[in-house]
């Protein structure tokens, strides 16, 4: 039978990335937006010509790659620019992600996306689980593993779907307030509930 799609979605430092990791160890197959999002701007690809020109040179380091703080500096401060950038990128993103998720060998595989109900990605997949977990959390996550201020993580945090939104989208949540190794058991769990559905359905 075809594999069918999980979208796997929360706020920046929910722990997403955490909860996908189990899921591969599991042997599902797993495809990440944000590396599509990295892919789609490599020196050579036409939309970082299209980022250079629109912004700058000062988005690009002296190697010719993105400068992606630089670039993040300049969109989370401005929302109209931040909307000129996803324009620009979500239709390439969408493209490569359709691509990989081709490549399914696993009964079902996993989308992993920060913004998986604000790009429509969701319309890619048969079943949504959110990782939610109180804000204070996903900062001081976000803070601890980017070395970032408090201002940038909120500035990120505002420009995403708010909670209540991501959760009318969700078949399952999973609120990671918990340990690492309460995590990964909560993943064993859905993981055998997964491999009893049908195209994603009871
Ligand atoms: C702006 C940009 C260059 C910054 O790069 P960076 O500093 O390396 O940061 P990352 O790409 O790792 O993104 C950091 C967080 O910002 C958030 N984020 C990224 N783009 C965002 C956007 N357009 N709107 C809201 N939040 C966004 C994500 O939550 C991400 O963290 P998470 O995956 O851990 O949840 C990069 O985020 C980008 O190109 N964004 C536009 C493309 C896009 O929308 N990507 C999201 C995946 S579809
Ligand atoms: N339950 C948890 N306990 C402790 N640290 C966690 C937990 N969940 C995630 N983390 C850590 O918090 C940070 C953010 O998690 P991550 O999975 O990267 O979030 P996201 O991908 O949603 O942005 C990472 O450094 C991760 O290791």
């Amino acid at each position: 039978m075809k594999p069918w799609t999980l979208g796997l979605t929360g706020g920046i430092g929910s722990g997403k990335s955490a909860v996908a990791q189990c899921f591969v160890d599991l042997g599902v197959h797993l495809v990440d937006a944000d590396h599509a999002a990295r892919w789609v701007v490599e020196p050579g690809r036409p939309a970082l010509a299209a980022i250079v020109a629109h912004f700058g040179e000062e988005v690009l380091q002296a190697d010719g790659q993105l400068n992606r703080a630089a670039l993040r500096a300049r969109v989370f401060a401005n929302a109209e620019e931040r909307r000129w950038l996803e324009s620009l990128l979500h239709p390439l993103i969408g493209q490569e992600i359709s691509q990989y998720l081709t490549r399914a060998q696993s009964p079902y595989s996993i989308l992993v996306s920060p913004l998986l109900i604000e790009s429509g990605q969701y319309a890619m997949t048969q079943r949504v689980l959110v990782v939610d977990a109180p804000e204070h959390l996903q900062v001081q996550r976000t803070m601890l593993r980017d070395q970032s201020s408090a201002e940038q993580v909120q500035a990120i945090l505002a420009a995403q779907a708010r909670r209540e939104e991501r959760l009318r989208h969700a078949d399952d949540v999973l609120v990671n307030d918990r340990d690492l190794a309460w995590l990964k058991a909560e993943v064993e769990h859905l993981h055998a509930f997964y491999l009893t559905l049908k195209g994603g359905q009871p």
